[in-house]
């Protein structure tokens, strides 16, 4: 890539969003051959403490996405990720314009990782689009129990980990998708699948769009429950997006949806 992403401003970038992992700015700058319809993504770092030097971590998204999950979808369903270098001057000037927009939470223990010495460059899934529904489906496993130790192991080989995760959110008063399970989403099943999905829309609706494992967007910004009533409070606007019956990865090359 022939330019470098310090010829870009910092005010040139939008704060998107950010997890427990990565930070996501997307290009808000006059056209670019590069950078228009992208976001970066960069790798967090705690904010106290010692991490270990890039070298040693490098960002393996990239490599994930090659190796691992383009067995498991067909790569024409995946998005292209662009490995980007990093300058840590333009790093800098990004986390200072850029700090006063994240959630405070997420800044009490977390900054921009500048030791990295490269970002990812992706489409942006959420801006462009009329409408993008992300979903967060979590572990859609069970453990193996050779890993369980006899006093978990009832719970554990048969309530799930998202579940058990669930159940404990709500009893600590957070909001949690409680009638969602990702083994329901992942069974193959189209009854369970549907159960999942439907799990997904009313802990959504009943959230009023705070749970994180379902959130909608129209032209890149969010949508609640509450900002469009009774219109969408009906299963059949999900479905009809999500395609309910069809495999996952049919579901998201067919519609402006992304798994995380
Ligand atoms: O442990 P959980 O189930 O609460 O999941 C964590 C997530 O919390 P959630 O419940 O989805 O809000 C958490 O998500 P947020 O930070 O809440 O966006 C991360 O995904 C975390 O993974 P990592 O530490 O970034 O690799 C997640 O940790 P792992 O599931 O990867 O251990
Ligand atoms: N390509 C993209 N286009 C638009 N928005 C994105 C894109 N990638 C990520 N985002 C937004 O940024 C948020 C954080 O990204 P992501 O989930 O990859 O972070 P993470 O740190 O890996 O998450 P986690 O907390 O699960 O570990 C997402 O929830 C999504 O809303």
């Amino acid at each position: 890539m022939a330019f470098c992403l310090s010829q870009t401003s910092p005010t040139r970038w939008k704060y998107i969003s950010e997890g427990g992992a990565t930070i996501v700015f997307s290009y808000n700058g006059p056209h670019h051959p590069v950078l228009t319809g992208k976001v970066l993504r960069l790798r967090k770092a705690p904010r106290e403490g010692h991490w270990p030097p890039q070298d040693e971590n490098p960002d393996l998204t990239v490599a994930f996405q090659q190796n691992v999950i383009s067995r498991l979808l067909d790569p024409s369903y995946l998005p292209d990720l662009q490995t980007i270098p990093l300058q840590a001057e333009w790093v800098d000037a990004l986390s200072i314009y850029h700090e006063s927009f994240r959630p405070r939470e997420r800044r009490g223990i977390s900054v921009i990782d500048r030791s990295r010495h490269t970002g990812v460059l992706a489409p942006d899934l959420i801006g462009g689009l009329s409408c993008a529904v992300e979903v967060k489906p979590k572990w859609g496993f069970l453990p193996n129990c050779r890993h369980l130790s006899p006093e978990s192991k009832p719970i554990k080989t048969r309530t799930c980990r998202t579940c058990m995760h669930a159940h404990l959110k709500k009893t600590e008063g957070v909001n949690a998708a409680m009638q969602f399970c990702p083994l329901d989403l992942f069974s193959g099943s189209k009854v369970r699948l549907e159960c999942a999905i439907e799990g997904l829309w009313n802990s959504w609706i009943q959230s009023n769009g705070s749970i994180n494992n379902l959130r909608i967007f129209s032209h890149g910004k969010i949508v609640l429950p509450s900002d469009v009533g009774h219109r969408v409070s009906q299963m059949t606007a999900l479905k009809r997006i999500l395609g309910v019956g069809a495999n996952l990865a049919s579901v998201v090359a067919r519609n402006p949806l992304f798994v995380r």
